[in-house]
């Protein structure tokens, strides 16, 4: 065992037995003397010569078994410390204290709340608000009979009451006449008499203050009954003065109106509640960590207001993912006793550990969803998102259509129509989009788009099917035409990426206008007998190839099962819209293999109860939304948009000619033999180019010189100097020979029969 002597001694019995007994500093003349430590140290100090200085943070402490040679004072067990041992630690903690800096962004509260960020969040809110006014309002207004009654019957009793009140208050009895009263039983007439005289000292103004109220009030009345007063004035004065008598006049616990009872429709969302719903959930990895340490569930933002709702960040115990409670959020939504659709749990920013819960005042399906901001007015560039659908929450999605495709799955009833039709109608707003829509159900949801469509089909017959295969089969051509018009962009510089750019989707006569197509109820084509196979793999080849060609299919289905939809499309489509399915396998099949396992289930969505809801993959991160609803009225207003927009820009369909008219195709090198002038070897590029676009004006109209060199680069035909004598001069100009146009058909030719 080790003793301190420097350290104070709690308990005498567990001193070395040499001291037990004894003062320190006082000899018995038997044993060993007892040493006085301090002194004999300093006495020590002094004859000895100073040690090197040890830093603060260092142990100073003689080691044990080491005593200093010639040191008296030391026995072997001995340990003197002079300071608290403080080493390194054995482990360190990976998280060291960072030091101190301010951090811009963390933990600190935003200066404009989240629910006014947006003008959408503020409307919700602002709406919320006006809402639950209103509901107030109407509440009391049904009941306004009654409480009229009640207040006709406590007016007067309040009246009554009221005066007996003022005559007690001014006697100044109230509280003094118990007091009286004790000091009367404690025969003390010396306190009684003070009482009394205070009492009458209140009593005096107070008869004072009532004697003009009660004048001013009579006087009132007077005024009020013999005066010619206006009949507002007067209603207004009984409107303040008897629902007052009346408050008077009720019994304490009968108030005049009826309580607002609220029940379940908001619960405000606390911390406790949100630890509470997620130990409900029975993820072991979060009841585990909890019952180890209670704050395992941290909160890195204070729950805050957001839109007509509560967020509530929350980063999970280490190893749990969001996910997992995602996966769980009927669970969740009990524990909080909510509706499912008023609980939203999303993944939040950072990492996946991290939840967002947002909760909303009311369940989502009770909710206002605003107008499609396209309604009224305004344009679509088809290369620019625009809005598509809403969160729980009432902010704005938007959608991409360019260089996209679009798979919207969901049992009848879903809105899976309305949601493509939404798109399609957006794509109708730009003039340069050409569509061609197909609804082979034959209910003619799409008729109305019907007036801006090149190619319109309706009905499950097999004319109709026939015709959607073909326009397959053409959009696949159409695709090979659009990839050698992008090689021939590409040359020119213009197509950097290989892909349409606006200003080639916008080039009169450039065969790169988007080009958009809109199949709903495909299973009905890709399960027909003749032409389901072949359009299948068509289809899926568009898919694959159209994107950058500016071609953008839009397809719907009702049975996302893998003969009604082949897996190479759902692999390859990079929009996906889940509305209301039956199960996991559909809910799989049109978002992707485990997505109901990381909870995204479009299984919670009812048909028809929750028409428009889904989860939206490729916009952002997979999440429920609800597309902007715009029944057929109001798709008839977007469409005589449209139709104004594309007369304006001459690209309104001609009607009752719904051909597939293929837009000019070219063949530079064809073209340039048809057009060589016939007696020369070489010829300038400037000839060359106004011939050409003399032939084909569409194509060639507006070539220059450099433009041609490009376009003849990719086929190997060398561009040089030509010279030639104009009025006996020689002018030397850029140019080609006949021989090299020759050899480059003859290569290609070659190629093409080898290849
Ligand atoms: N975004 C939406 N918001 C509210 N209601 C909607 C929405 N979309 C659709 N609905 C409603 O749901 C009903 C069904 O929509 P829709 O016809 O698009 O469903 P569907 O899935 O195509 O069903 P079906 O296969 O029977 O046509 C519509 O009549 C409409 O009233």
């Amino acid at each position: 065992m080790t003793y301190n002597p420097f350290e104070p001694d709690e308990n005498p019995a567990d001193r070395p037995p040499h001291d037990a007994g004894q003062d320190a500093g006082q000899s018995t003349g038997q044993g060993a003397d007892v040493v006085q430590l301090d002194a004999a140290r300093a006495e020590r100090d002094r004859l000895a010569p100073l040690p090197p200085a040890v830093p603060d943070s260092e142990p100073t402490h003689v080691p044990n078994g080491e005593p200093d040679e010639g040191d008296d004072f030391f026995d072997r067990e001995t340990v003197a410390i002079t300071g608290r041992i403080v080493g390194p630690p054995v482990d360190p903690p990976d998280e060291t204290a960072a030091p101190h800096r301010p951090q811009a962004t963390s933990k600190r509260p935003p200066i404009v709340p989240g629910w006014a960020r947006t003008w959408a969040t503020l409307r919700a809110a602002a709406a919320w608000k006006a809402k639950d006014a209103g509901y107030l309002v109407g509440y009391h207004a049904l009941r306004s009979p009654k409480y009229v009654a009640k207040t006709a019957v406590y007016a007067p009793v309040g009246l009554l009451s009221t005066g007996g009140r003022l005559l007690t208050w001014a006697t100044a009895e109230q509280g003094n006449w118990a007091l009286r009263q004790y000091a009367a039983d404690r025969n003390d007439p010396e306190t009684w008499l003070k009482l009394d005289k205070q009492r009458q000292r209140q009593s005096r103004w107070r008869w004072t203050v009532l004697l003009f109220g009660s004048i001013l009030a009579l006087v009132g009345l007077l005024v009020f009954l013999a005066v010619d007063l206006p009949g507002w004035v007067r209603l207004a004065a009984l409107a303040g003065a008897v629902p007052l008598l009346a408050r008077a006049g009720r019994p304490a616990d009968k108030p005049i109106t009826d309580r607002v009872t609220e029940g379940q429709r908001y619960r405000k969302l606390t911390a406790e509640l949100v630890r509470r719903a997620l130990l409900a959930c029975g993820i072991p990895g979060i009841n585990q960590a909890v019952s180890k340490d209670p704050n395992a569930i941290s909160f890195p933002q204070e729950i805050h207001r957001d839109g007509p709702g509560h967020m509530a960040i929350v980063d999970l115990p280490f190893g749990v993912e969001a996910a997992d409670v995602i996966a769980r959020r009927g669970r969740l939504a009990s524990a909080m006793r909510l509706p499912l659709d008023q609980v939203w749990p999303e993944p939040g920013v950072g990492h996946p550990g991290r939840l967002a819960l947002w909760v909303g005042y009311e369940p989502a399906g009770q909710m206002r969803q605003p107008a499609w901001p396209l309604l009224r007015d305004g344009k679509v560039d088809v290369f620019k998102p625009f809005p598509f659908a809403t969160t729980p929450r009432m902010d704005v999605i938007h959608g991409d259509l360019m260089f996209r495709n679009w798979l919207v799955g969901g049992q009848p009833g879903s809105g899976k129509t309305f949601a493509l039709r939404l798109a399609v109608l957006a794509a109708a707003l730009d003039p340069r989009a050409e569509l061609r829509v197909y609804e082979l159900k034959g209910v003619g949801d799409f008729k109305v788009m019907e007036p801006v469509c090149t190619e319109y089909g309706n009905g499950f017959d097999d004319e109709t099917i026939a015709r959607c295969a073909a326009m397959l089969a053409w959009l696949y051509k159409e695709c090979e035409r659009r990839s050698k018009r992008i090689d021939h962009y590409a040359a020119l510089g213009k197509a950097p990426e290989n892909k349409v750019t606006p200003e080639l989707a916008s080039l009169k006569g450039s065969g790169l206008h988007p080009l958009i197509v809109s199949i709903d109820e495909i299973q009905e084509l890709f399960s027909h007998r003749e032409h389901g196979k072949d359009a299948g793999e068509i289809c899926e080849k568009v898919i694959k190839l159209g994107r950058a060609l500016g071609v953008v299919l839009l397809i719907g289905t009702q049975i996302p099962d893998k003969d009604s939809l082949p897996t190479g499309i759902t692999r390859n489509v990079n929009t996906r819209y889940c509305m209301s399915v039956a199960d996991q396998v559909a809910n799989d099949m049109i978002l992707g293999t485990s997505m109901y396992k990381n909870g995204y289930r479009a299984t919670v969505f009812e048909p028809k109860v929750d028409a428009g809801w889904g989860i939206l993959t490729g916009i952002g991160k997979p999440a429920a939304r609800r597309s902007f609803f715009v029944d057929s009225n109001a798709a008839k207003q977007v469409v005589a948009r449209a139709i104004a927009l594309r007369v304006d820009a001459g690209t309104m369909p001609e009607p009752d000619t719904q051909t597939r008219t293929d837009v000019p195709s070219f063949d530079l090198l064809a073209d340039l033999a048809q057009v060589w002038p016939a007696a020369d070897d070489a010829a300038w590029n400037e000839l060359l180019c106004s011939r050409l676009a003399g032939m084909r004006p569409e194509v060639y109209g507006g070539w220059k010189s450099e433009q041609l060199t490009a376009a003849l680069k990719p086929h190997g035909v060398k561009v040089g100097d030509i010279g030639r004598r104009i009025d006996g001069k020689p002018v030397t100009r850029r140019g080609i020979r006949r021989d090299d146009l020759t050899a480059a058909i003859a290569e290609r030719n070659r190629r093409g029969r080898s290849g």
